[in-house]
């Protein structure tokens, strides 16, 4: 568990606005921030006269909804306003407010209570005319203050305060994480207690970055003088019927290349002939049913399933099986398809070791509207790892790798020689070598891309797939001469 981030004020807009972008409306944001306050201050002081003090973006929103919740409660509770509501979440919140509403200083009353909901992470400026006034009471009233998300005229980036004037609280409720200006003074004196609320945000992604062997180079599962071919790993790929079997033998043999020790194909009987006639080192290995699938597959350390394996029930019912092998799945091709109208059946299936190749089409199968509503393919390749809960490699001239951690990389350099039948078959027998040969999955999905993409640079035009695995070899020498 690693200790909870302290964020910028852009860093939580950028969580704030990843939450909305990934389904949930800023206004649920809103309600949860300010239902946060109200059960806050619920929990620390007696029914009494409070006066929430609205600003006129989403802080003042918030304090709208905790003017709401504590109201319902039986509290007396009013609000007194800088400003009228800017933002349409704060002009929703305030349109569910039923209480009495003053300009700032006009209520002709005193609170026993006062909820700073004036300025937060938008603070732009000092505090200017009745905000002042306010501030400055708000310091002759120990014990009786409460800031929302932080105390008025207090930068969030640095804890100092902007102009001359801020407020004191006896409690800040934020939300997600701290800021700088929680714990840096004289933001942190300001705050008082400071009272960290989940509102369901998730922690700013790892930075992307470039695919290329100093992501994964050091960890490259070369083989060493103790290794034999059963230490390099078992690697099992499922054909399709008899004539469509290419695809799994170029799947088999780019993992043979790539170095896993021992390779098999796993065959339906229809096509084993086919297959016989065309392996050498790849094993071959029959199956009739899902268990004996699962018995192929039994002591294999990775799995390919998908190329050409046919949109079929029966393809669905052998991924299945295979899931309960202690195998890592690479699921491409018909496997992903398959699933068109019940992805959740697949991302059930799946662990954080399994690695989905999907190319824009197959995607759009298993996460519908996703890649156009995102606003971009790298921000819907990691809500897809996060729905999916695994490896997620999606393809393109800009391929991107994400992980549900929130590990990312792109492949920047161009490979258009790769827009050829059987690449992507070859693809997931590099990553899937990689994984048998006990390389961390997501490392393996980076490296299996790059070195993809890398034989294909290197061969230029009059690129087929049959090429691929055979390139590999030139790549694999380059990079061990240059390892660390
Ligand atoms: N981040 C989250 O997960 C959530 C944040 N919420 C709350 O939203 C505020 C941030 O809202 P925003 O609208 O961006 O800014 P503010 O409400 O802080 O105020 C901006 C508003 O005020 C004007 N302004 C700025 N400085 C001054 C000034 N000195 N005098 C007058 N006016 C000023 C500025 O022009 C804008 O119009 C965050 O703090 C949370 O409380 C969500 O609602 C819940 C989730
Ligand atoms: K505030």
């Amino acid at each position: 568990m690693t200790a909870p981030a302290i964020l910028t004020v852009e860093q939580m807009t950028a969580a704030d606005r990843a939450a909305i972008a990934a389904g949930t409306p800023g206004l649920v944001l809103m309600e949860r921030a300010g239902t946060a306050v109200a059960e806050a201050i619920r929990a620390r002081f007696k029914p009494c006269r409070v006066a929430v003090l609205c600003g006129p973006g989403n802080n003042g929103g918030d304090g709208y909804v905790a003017a709401r919740l504590l109201k319902r409660r039986g509290w007396t509770v009013w609000v007194e306003t800088v400003g009228a509501p800017a933002t349409a979440d704060a002009r929703a919140m305030a349109a569910k407010w039923r209480g009495e509403t003053f300009e700032a200083g006009e209520a002709g009353r005193n609170a026993d209570l006062i909820v700073d909901a004036l300025f937060g992470a938008g603070l732009t400026r000092p505090l200017e005319g009745e905000a002042v006034r306010l501030a400055r009471l708000s310091r002759s009233m120990r014990g009786r203050v409460v800031a929302i998300d932080i105390p008025s005229g207090v930068d969030g980036d640095s804890g100092k305060v902007r102009g001359d004037a801020a407020f004191r609280a006896d409690l800040t409720v934020t939300f997600h994480r701290r800021k700088i200006g929680h714990v840096l003074e004289p933001g942190r004196a300001a705050c008082g207690e400071v009272l960290v609320a989940d509102i369901g945000l998730a922690d700013a992604a790892q930075p992307l970055r470039e695919n290329g062997p100093a992501l994964w180079s050091e960890r490259f599962p070369w083989p060493t003088g103790a290794s034999h071919k059963h230490v390099r790993g078992r690697l099992a790929v499922v054909s399709g019927q008899q004539t469509q079997t290419g695809a799994a033998r170029l799947a088999a043999r780019a993992g043979l290349r790539i170095g896993a020790g021992v390779v098999t194909v796993l065959s339906p009987p229809s096509a084993v002939a086919v297959n016989a006639a065309h392996l050498e080192a790849i094993m071959l290995r029959a199956f009739d049913n899902e268990a004996q699938l699962v018995e192929g597959a039994d002591n294999a350390d990775a799995v390919v399933i998908g190329p050409a394996a046919g949109v079929t029930p029966e393809t669905r019912g052998n991924l299945f099986a295979l899931a309960h092998t202690g195998a890592a799945m690479v699921v491409d091709a018909d496997a992903l398809t398959v699933f068109r109208d019940r992805p959740g059946e697949l991302f059930a299936t799946l662990d954080r070791d399994d690695v989905l190749t999907p190319h824009p089409g197959e995607f759009e199968r298993l996460f519908p509207g996703l890649l156009d509503g995102a606003p971009h393919r790298l921000a819907a390749a990691r809500e897809a790892a996060v729905k999916a809960g695994a490896i997620v490699i999606l393809k393109g001239a800009d391929t991107v790798i994400a992980s549900p951690d929130g590990r990312a990389a792109v492949n920047v350099e161009d490979a258009p020689w790769l827009a050829t039948a059987g690449s992507g078959d070859v693809l997931a027998g590099f990553v899937a070598g990689l994984i048998a040969q006990g390389m961390e999955s997501f490392e393996a999905a980076c490296a299996g891309a790059w070195i993809h993409a890398e034989c294909a640079r290197r061969h230029g035009p009059g690129l087929i797939a049959e090429d691929l695995p055979q390139l590999s070899s030139a790549v694999l020498r380059d990079l061990y001469a240059a390892r660390a």
